[in-house]
């Protein structure tokens, strides 16, 4: 069954959660764009909500869909966030930022009350680091923060960890993030304690933030092939 019937599951649910008059935070990547996309059809028959995004495409989505977006810094309260992830564990420990988004999402997710993760069963993983863990990091020394990346990793136990600069489709020129931030995508395999990992690369001065999202997704819906399973903690 595809991925993409799956995330529409996973994205209608979590309309579930959203109330009138609540501020939403708006994820980025293919998930939360499905629920970006049915949030303009509620808002069409009559819902009221203002929304901050976490990425300029997500922005760019919202104003195309009639979802009205507030700026970030005249929001007070968001009530309930909405984004999708590259992998979640049985904890709710999640990697982002497959986008390249991380640090606005980050951003918006601890801003909030709730956080809710909207994924395909694929990015359910018994253990983190499968996917590329995405550190965003500041274009000044960025090789010297991908080595400091690299001896950190190593010193959390992972034995081969792959530190790459992200680029552009082309190959050619590095991606830039919407905060004008290089990616650097670290290939670990397994991560044994992402709580380490988080502590000791947010010490590094060259990272602006990282993928691990640890403690802040409550409500994690899962898509599947029929419906959606509604994990909370
Ligand atoms: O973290 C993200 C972007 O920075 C996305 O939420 C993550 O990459 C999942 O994307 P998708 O829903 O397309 O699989």
């Amino acid at each position: 069954m595809s991925a993409n019937r799956q995330k529409t599951f996973a994205a209608a649910a979590a309309l579930a959660y959203v109330e009138d008059g609540m501020t939403l935070g708006l994820g980025s990547g293919s998930t939360a764009e499905i629920f970006v996309r049915l949030l303009g059809e509620r808002i069409k028959d009559g819902l009221r909500i203002q929304a901050v995004a976490t990425s300029n495409q997500t922005a760019e989505l919202a104003q195309e869909v009639g979802v009205p977006l507030i700026d970030v810094d005249h929001v007070n309260h968001i009530s309930v966030t909405v984004d999708g992830a590259d992998e979640v564990d049985g904890h709710f420990q999640l990697i982002k930022g497959g986008g390249g988004c991380l640090l606005r999402e980050k951003i918006i997710a601890h801003a909030s009350d709730l956080m809710i993760v909207v994924i395909d069963e694929s990015k359910l993983v018994s253990r983190l680091g499968r996917f590329a863990l995405p550190v965003e990091v500041d274009r000044f020394g960025f090789s010297i923060t991908a080595k400091q990346i690299y001896d950190v990793l190593r010193a959390c136990g992972i034995a081969k960890p792959d530190v790459q600069l992200r680029r552009k489709g082309d190959g050619l020129e590095p991606f830039v993030t919407d905060g004008g931030h290089y990616i650097l995508d670290c290939a670990c395999g397994a991560i044994p304690d992402a709580a380490m990992v988080d502590y000791r690369l947010k010490a590094l001065p060259g990272v602006v933030e990282h993928g691990l999202f640890i403690g802040l997704a409550r409500v994690v819906i899962v898509g599947e092939d029929t419906e959606a399973r509604v994990l909370e903690l």
